[in-house]
């Protein structure tokens, strides 16, 4: 039985979720040792894509299910991130750009020929848990981004050492991300503390998180398992 936590105490236990973050994945482990092949590399990219291509689904799914103004008008932020207003903005762009960095043309991307089952499964399930879940809770779901900047910045570093043969600017997008995830996961972590007042509620926020690392750690699953060699 949980007890209602302090601030400061529910914080350390959303923290605490990091244990279970993907940057701990025998996959991610391989990638940041240098001990992937670039098939390895190019299964990660193209299957990564779909998650990309998502997480403004997901964040419309938030902001659809959000009666309030002001969480609204910075949550937009987000898709504005990933979709850019026009061509050749956003992450979704940079991250085709990543793909064709590591030889991967575009359409191979966006045609979905890569993808795997697993991954679509997992993916769906996160778009699946925002549309249907208390939007509280689908904010929370994203605080896994409280986690990332640590294991891109360990990223950025392992592919310009042991990836040289990465072509142009394919990292631009881990580089963008690096400001992007702080200021995001800063604002979802004012929302959580604020609107989880209650032992349910607490545990609720917890869950989410939770459910969100097993949703990261089974698309590294489903890589691992095609593309090991
Ligand atoms: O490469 C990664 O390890 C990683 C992890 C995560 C994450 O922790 O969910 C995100 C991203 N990247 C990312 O690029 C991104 O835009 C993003 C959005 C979200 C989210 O849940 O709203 N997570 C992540």
């Amino acid at each position: 039985m949980m007890t209602l936590s302090s601030t400061a105490s529910f914080v350390e236990k959303l923290r605490a979720q990091s244990e279970r973050y993907h940057h701990q994945h025998p996959f991610h482990v391989k990638m940041n040792e240098g001990r992937l092949s670039r098939r390895q590399i190019q299964g990660w990219v193209a299957n990564r894509f779909y998650y990309q291509e998502s997480i403004p689904r997901k964040d419309a799914a938030i902001l659809a299910n959000c009666p309030e103004r002001d969480i609204r008008r910075r949550w937009i932020q987000r898709i504005v991130d990933h979709d850019g207003t026009a061509g050749g903005e956003g992450g979704i762009e940079a991250w085709l750009r990543l793909g064709e960095a590591v030889g991967l043309p575009r359409k191979e991307l966006s045609d979905r020929r890569h993808l795997l089952p697993g991954v679509r499964f997992a993916v769906d399930a996160y778009v699946t848990f925002a549309r249907t879940r208390p939007w509280v809770e689908a904010v929370a779901s994203s605080l896994t981004e409280l986690f990332a900047p640590d294991l891109m910045a360990e990223r950025l570093a392992a592919f310009e050492r042991w990836y040289p043969w990465m072509d142009g600017d394919g990292l631009a997008y881990f580089r963008t991300r690096l400001h992007q995830a702080p200021r995001d996961s800063e604002h979802a972590l004012e929302v959580v503390t604020e609107r989880c007042r209650s032992v349910d509620e607490q545990e609720a926020a917890l869950a989410a998180l939770s459910f969100k690392c097993d949703v990261l750690w089974s698309v590294l699953d489903a890589i691992d398992r095609a593309y090991g060699e």
